[in-house]
């Protein structure tokens, strides 16, 4: 398996068989917690406008993002993961709008096989993966921040974990996550939008049953939950 890692929302410069867009803090970490709390799938979009515009022709969907990390008017949910977590979602579908993770995922649908995960379903979607790709397999990881340490540390993580190598221990990733620019905001008390819970969260290694994998053929692309 011949792994290959990016960083950035652009699409990555190499086509692979398989690609995995991590964003830790917070889109994907969102997602997961999402299919927790029972939704049925989760379409993303380019931008609010056309998220809005969805909204429109499917007034049952339920529209989750962020600009600038904070929530969008007209949005029924924002981009925590703490604030989802207290959500009932069962049957829902949502439609995710975010700067990196969406916005990444779509610049990089060439692969057989897209993957989206945070660092709380990491481990589960790199042995998912390291268990059913054919031995050749060409991987891109694509760290969904441009500069963030978060997406970055957990795309070593997952690299560790298909080499089968134990380079990286979880607690350097998660510190990591903890230092990275991306996640100070949430610790600052003068920063009332950004909650610490949500670090918390993004950085709790769940078991789930579950790999989030992207539906490329249907309307608009969309994560769906495939049951291991
Ligand atoms: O809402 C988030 O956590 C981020 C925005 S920022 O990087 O914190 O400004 O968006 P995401 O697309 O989830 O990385
Ligand atoms: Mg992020």
């Amino acid at each position: 398996m011949q792994v290959n890692i990016y960083q950035g929302r652009t699409p990555s410069p190499e086509t692979a068989d398989i690609t995995i867009v991590i964003d830790v803090i917070r889109a994907f970490t969102v997602a997961h917690y999402a299919f927790l709390q029972g939704a049925y799938r989760i379409f993303l979009a380019e931008t609010v406008e056309q998220a809005l515009l969805i909204k429109e022709k499917h007034p049952e969907y339920l529209l989750a993002g962020e600009v600038g990390g904070l929530p969008i008017e007209g949005f029924d949910l924002d981009n925590s993961p703490y604030h989802i977590k207290g959500e009932n979602l069962k049957g829902k579908t949502l439609v995710q709008m975010t700067t990196n993770g969406v916005r990444a995922t779509l610049n990089n649908l060439s692969s057989e096989q897209v993957f989206v995960t945070g660092f709380s379903n990491a481990k589960q979607t790199a042995t998912f993966i390291k268990d059913n790709a054919k031995e050749k397999s060409k991987v891109n990881i694509i760290a969904s921040h441009p500069s963030g340490d978060d997406d970055l540390a957990c795309a070593e993580y997952i690299n560790s974990i298909l080499k089968g190598s134990d380079t990286v221990t979880i607690d350097e990733i998660i510190k990591r996550i903890q230092d990275s620019s991306v996640a100070q905001k949430f610790f600052d008390r003068n920063e009332p939008n950004f909650k610490e819970e949500d670090i918390l969260l993004c950085t709790k290694e769940l078991h789930s049953d579950f790999v989030m994998k992207v539906n490329k053929l249907s309307r608009f692309p969309m994560i769906e939950r495939v049951n291991l």
